[in-house]
């Protein structure tokens, strides 16, 4: 493993059944990059996203997060060690409000676990609440802290959830197409935190189809395609890459 490696995707392989949906997959992260993954529908990414969290264990090969080998980790261990996801269905609270939903996952990770009384009694700290509408600003949606979750867009709930991870100051960030279901505008203000995240130095995987947000964000780029790693590499490596080329775009650009 590489020394400052923060996430290393070890061999990996995993079949659904007779499918491969990843094969021999290798993978380092290290501190303070963002890293895209890229590739055509189907090609795996979403499946190497659960297994980074522990939601899908492989046949074969590791996962290494800060130098632990996750193997017998429960998703809920690998968020306590630091590592949050944005999923590509957004996993809020509906009937809660927005300062609500970003509430819960702070006290889970200061008090190790969301327990509904602690919760009662410590929403009045403004420590929290302070903070949780803080990352509702970054995102965009602190006019709206007072709203049921629900009735927000498919984007602004994206936000939310986003907001939701980055309190609770993960090391690693992981993103399963952030921007999906957003309008351009909505696109640019998220890639603009994005970007401001990424100076904080935090540390980040992105699974985007739109390549404007990929070249915009990315410093290196790994392609899948029939669950294999076909590149690695900078964004013009990648942009300048024919194996790439005919692979995910087709030999179309
Ligand atoms: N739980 C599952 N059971 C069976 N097959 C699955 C399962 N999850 C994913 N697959 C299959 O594994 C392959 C990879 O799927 P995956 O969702 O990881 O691809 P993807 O690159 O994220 O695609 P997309 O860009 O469309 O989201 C696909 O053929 C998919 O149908």
């Amino acid at each position: 493993m590489v020394a400052n490696a923060v996430l290393h995707v070890a061999d990996v392989h995993k079949n659904f059944g007779g499918l491969r949906a990843l094969s021999d997959v290798d993978l380092r992260v290290d501190e303070g990059e963002t890293h895209a993954i890229i590739g055509p529908n189907g090609a795996g990414k979403s499946t190497l996203l659960n297994v980074c969290v522990g939601r899908i264990k492989p046949d074969k090969g590791h996962v290494v997060f800060d130098g632990e080998v996750l193997d017998s980790h429960t998703p809920y261990q690998i968020n306590q060690l630091g590592v949050s996801r944005v999923f590509q269905t957004p996993e809020i609270f509906p009937d809660l409000s927005l300062l609500d939903n970003v509430m819960i996952p702070a006290f889970a990770s200061r008090d190790g676990a969301f327990r509904l009384r602690p919760f009662r009694k410590l929403r009045l700290e403004g420590d929290v609440r302070a903070e949780a509408e803080k990352n509702l600003e970054d995102v965009g949606l602190a006019a709206l802290k007072d709203t049921e979750a629900g009735s927000l867009s498919r984007g602004d709930k994206r936000r939310l959830e986003l907001a939701m991870c980055l309190i609770q100051k993960p090391k690693l960030l992981l993103l399963d197409e952030p921007t999906a279901g957003m309008s351009r505008h909505d696109t640019n203000r998220t890639v603009d935190l994005l970007k401001t995240i990424k100076q904080r130095g935090m540390t980040k995987v992105i699974i985007e189809h739109d390549m404007h947000v990929v070249f915009s964000l990315a410093d290196r780029i790994s392609v899948l395609a029939q669950g294999r790693i076909i590149a690695s590499g900078k964004p013009e490596e990648i942009k300048g890459n024919p194996v790439v080329q005919e692979a995910y775009l087709g030999g179309a650009h």
